[in-house]
């Protein structure tokens, strides 16, 4: 089993189309004999073939036993083009799919390197977004048969978006973040529990066709999702095929249920469900209690919850009911009593009136007129009325569930720009008996190749025949003609069953198969089986014929829903209920004739596959030039390549937008050989010749076409150059920092020097004049101390010579100094060698004065007045006779008295500083 990986293309992009695999004739393979084959493919190395493309010759017999060789060494994965073709393991390989693998492909240069994986196609995708030239939207198709991986594949893309678009997150806070990407993820459960089903082909077969837009702001950071769903296989919740089950969320109830939530859904241990079969078979996917957690996490509270499950539980008990046919046709069908039971368990549980549900279902309301007529309905109309009520409320409610999903995970248009598509579509179905489901699946696989031969093959070719290339696609097949006979207009098969709908006559499928035969013969692709019991027809499709029941078509395409179910549903006291049917009111569930809407009109106005990007690209590599730009836009993109780089390449600056497309074709003609000549000096060891890498690009009237290995090729060109000017960027800058820095330095350490040099000149200048004062006061007080003591060796003198002869020492005034305010003069009396005592701190014989007798002595000594004149000084000490004075090493003084004439001379002088210059002053004086 596969399922195919479509890379696809939206917006205007330059990239397109997937690659089918390419299918010469069938003959052609059993016209090669075993030795041409085996030359051509060497069947022990299939398994280590990656892309489908290398296997020759391609034949689906030779392509089968790749995948086969393939599948038996494990490996899951493998390309077919641009499209990616996943083989389902049918068992868990978490090594596959783990957030390391995840990052290693998302930031690898190359991830197309790495072995074939659907992370290259979503990363692929993801960095498409970002746009080479400008950003493009993207969509990925998955699609393959029941049961080939389809759910698995989409769960995994979105994993991956989810995490590596909010992995690089650092606007956001990781809460928000978190929050988006939960949400996104937890409406997997929630869709798959009440959409999926267990069938013969799949445990957890989809029942629906869903289309994920994941939408990306500017930064490509998952900022929220939005959900299509289309056909929802409703018929199931009423009819359950032969050995497959009815949707996973009534057997996770009845598993999963508390005996409190029993008793409240009318659910007792061992209550059989006729709705509900095989309900021993335990699946995985009984998992109540995930689908009550994602719930939660997407916010429907408990209250909403409640609300759900008494509907579900509702739906339930009426599968139970049963009618059986009344003898008169103008009597009601009866009801036995555990019918009666059920239906009372079911009005409640719906929260409608029971008396009303039970005329609803047994009862029809004919219109004649204004008037208005009740009509018993037959046995069969009865179970076909519970069966509807069953379907549309079912129905009705995963509506809701998808738009409330939406509402909780959808980003304000505001903030997203982009966005990556999902579209997990079923494939093409052909059973035994095909009906209308089978016409409208197949239907949408026909669009798909449609758009896959019309956007890419046809287009491609049309492209290059306008371009001048010389290139040629094999003849493509065209399916034009089958979706005429389908959809189209004025006469198709849609356009005849909308019509006999509409008309509301009784179906009869003999009828409408002649009118069908007759309206739409001039169609190869419709045919009949003359010899058949049962009326059908035959569509031949792209991929085979397949022959459609007619039996039932109409009515399905009807799907009629009587108006007083609607009506009663409206009644509900069940909010949930009353909320749903409410907004319904004016929907196809009217019955204004030709207003209706059918089932196939509805499905062709859905038209996902148009709006959800599908339409504009296909993307497909192997053949061909999938990647075709502009000149202008490509020289804008790449001629940095030459711009910045030491190649000569002869170009001068192009404006390109003014210049013509002849300038600009030489342009890129230089570019493209520059990048050719690079890559042959860098690559001699890859072996790419000139001839071979000329095939990778042409150069059209007007755009350049390309194949991914030389638009590869140039984006890594790009990459490196950018890389180079970013570097330089990078260093002149840090030179430019460098260097401004080195400058600021210097002016501080300027500023610093002229500051710390003006504070030191104006020191020195301050000290210069205190050194004048110093200077000038110390030769006026050396002056002073001279007179002083040379007064004073005088009075000594005199004063020896005038004490003998009256033996009666007299003291006499000395030393009498005019000051320049006091008008008379002070006397001042000291002892002549005061001074030098006072300060002398080491006499032999000594005496030391401190504090005010030392000032006093001082003053005293140097005959000094009083500071205001207010006071005399006089020695108070006797006058005696000197000896002798000597001087001691280190400045010290000797005085050799007679007699101490000190007060203090039995004291020992404070050892403080050594006497200096004075004391030789003295001694020269003296000695
Ligand atoms: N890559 C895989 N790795 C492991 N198991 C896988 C893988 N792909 C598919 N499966 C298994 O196959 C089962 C069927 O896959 P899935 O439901 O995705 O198929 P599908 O194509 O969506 O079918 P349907 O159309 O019926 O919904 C899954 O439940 C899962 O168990």
């Amino acid at each position: 089993m596969s399922s195919a990986v479509n890379r696809r293309n939206g917006g205007a992009g330059y990239r397109h189309g997937a690659t089918k695999v390419h299918r010469p004739p069938p003959s052609l393979n059993d016209s090669l004999d075993g030795e041409v084959r085996a030359f051509l493919t060497d069947e022990d190395q299939l398994h280590t073939y990656d892309d489908l493309t290398k296997v020759n010759p391609v034949t689906p017999t030779t392509v089968l036993k790749c995948l086969q060789a393939r599948y038996s060494v494990k490996v899951f994965y493998t390309h077919a083009g641009c499209t990616l073709v996943a083989l389902n393991p049918f068992q868990p390989i978490p090594h596959l799919y783990s957030l390391e693998v995840m990052k290693e492909y998302h930031c690898a240069p190359q991830p197309q390197e790495f072995k074939p994986h659907i992370y290259i196609v979503a990363e692929e995708a993801y960095r498409n977004v970002k746009g080479q030239v400008e950003p493009v939207n993207q969509s990925l198709v998955v699609s393959g048969e029941s049961g080939a991986g389809k759910t698995w594949t989409s769960r995994c893309l979105m994993k991956y978006y989810a995490t590596v678009a909010a992995s690089s997150s650092v606007v956001k806070s990781q809460d928000t973040v978190e929050r988006i990407e939960r949400r996104v993820l937890d409406s997997n459960p929630i869709m798959e529990a009440f959409g999926n089903a267990c069938t013969l082909r799949n445990n957890n077969s989809s029942r629906f066709g869903k289309y994920i837009q994941l939408q990306l702001d500017r930064c490509q950071l998952l900022v929220g999702a939005s959900v299509q769903t289309y056909l929802l296989e409703k018929t199931r919740v009423a009819f359950q095929p032969a050995n497959e089950r009815n949707f996973h969320i009534f057997y996770q109830m009845i598993k999963g249920a508390t005996d409190e939530q029993r008793k409240e859904w009318k659910m007792p241990h061992g209550e059989n469900f006729a709705w509900l079969p095989n309900s021993e078979k335990t699946l995985e996917e009984d998992c109540f209690h995930e689908t009550v957690e994602a719930m939660v996490h997407l916010g429907i509270n408990a209250e909403r919850q409640r609300l759900i499950f008494r509907i579900l539980a509702g739906i339930l008990q009426l599968g139970n009911v049963n009618f059986s046919s009344s003898s008169d046709e103008s009597q009601t069908c009866n009801l036995d009593e555990q019918s009666k039971d059920f239906l009372q368990r079911a009005a409640e549980l719906l929260c409608v009136p029971a008396e009303e549900l039970q005329t609803c279902l047994r009862v029809k309301m004919l219109k004649a007129g204004k008037q208005s007529v009740h009509k018993p309905c037959p046995q069969t109309e009865c179970s076909m009325r519970r069966d509807c009520l069953a379907k549309v409320i079912y129905a009705g409610l995963f509506e809701w569930l998808v738009t409330f999903i939406n509402n909780s995970i959808c980003a304000d248009k505001s903030t997203w720009c982009n966005f990556i598509g999902v579209l997990d579509v079923y494939g093409f179905e052909c059973f035994n008996l095909n009906n209308l489901e089978q016409l409208c699946i197949n239907y949408a696989n026909e669009k798909l190749q449609q758009h896959f031969v019309a956007h890419y093959l046809q287009a491609q070719q049309e492209e290059y025949v306008s371009e001048g290339l010389q290139w040629s696609f094999v003849k493509y097949q065209n399916n034009q003609s089958c979706l005429d006979l389908i959809e189209g207009s004025p006469v198709s098969v849609f356009s005849l069953l909308n019509e006999e709908s509409r008309l509301n006559r009784a179906s009869d499928a003999k009828t409408f198969r002649v009118r069908l035969e007759k309206e739409l013969c001039d169609n190869a692709n419709i045919s009949w089986d003359k010899f058949s019991k049962l009326p059908h027809f035959t569509v031949a499709h792209y991929a085979g014929k397949v022959n459609y029941q007619i039996q039932g078509m109409v009515a399905k395409n009807k799907d009629p829903v009587p108006p007083e179910l609607i009506n009663l549903l409206q009644k509900s006291d069940n909010l949930l209920l009353h909320q749903i049917f409410t907004n319904k009111e004016d929907e196809n569930l009217t019955t204004k004739g030709l207003s209706k809407v059918t089932v196939v009109s509805k499905f062709k106005v859905i038209v996902q596959l148009e709006a959800c990007g599908i339409v504009e690209t296909i993307h497909i590599s192997a053949a061909g030039f999938p990647i075709r730009i502009p000149f202008k836009d490509f020289v804008q993109r790449y001629a940095l390549i030459t711009k910045y780089s030491n190649v000569k390449s002869g170009s001068h600056r192009v404006d390109v937008k003014a210049a013509s497309n002849n300038v600009l074709r030489q342009e890129v003609e230089k570019l493209l050989r520059v990048t050719v000549q690079r890559r042959k000096a860098f690559d001699l060891s890859h072996n790419l010749g000139s001839e071979k890498q000329n095939s990778w690009v042409h150069c059209g009237k007007t755009k350049v076409f390309l194949t991914q290995l030389m638009l590869d090729l140039l984006e890594d060109q790009r990459k490196k150059t950018l890389t180079r000017c970013a570097f330089t960027i990078q260093c002149c800058w840090l030179r430019y920092q460098r260097r401004r820095r080195h400058a600021r330095q210097q002016s501080a350490t300027l500023i610093q020097a002229a500051v710390r040099s003006w504070l030191v000149r104006r020191k020195v200048r301050r000290w210069n004049r205190a050194a004048a004062v110093i200077q000038s006061a110390w030769r006026e007080w050396r002056a002073l101390l001279k007179s002083l003591a040379e007064a004073e060796l005088d009075d000594a003198k005199d004063l020896i010579k005038e004490s003998v002869p009256e033996l009666n020492p007299v003291i006499r005034e000395r030393g009498s100094v005019q000051l320049s305010s006091i008008p008379e003069p002070v006397t001042v009396r000291g002892w002549p060698m005061g001074l030098a005592l006072a300060t002398a701190p080491s006499i032999t014989l000594s005496m030391t004065a401190t504090g005010f007798q030392k000032m006093m002595s001082v003053m005293a000594s140097l005959n000094l007045p009083s500071r205001r004149g207010g006071y005399k000084v006089e020695t108070n000490q006797y006058t005696q006779e000197l000896a002798s004075i000597r001087a001691q090493p280190r400045g010290s003084v000797k005085l050799h008295c007679q007699r101490s004439p000190l007060l203090y001379a039995d004291r020992k002088p404070v050892m403080k500083s050594d006497v200096k210059g004075f004391n030789e002053i003295l001694l020269e004086k003296t000695l």
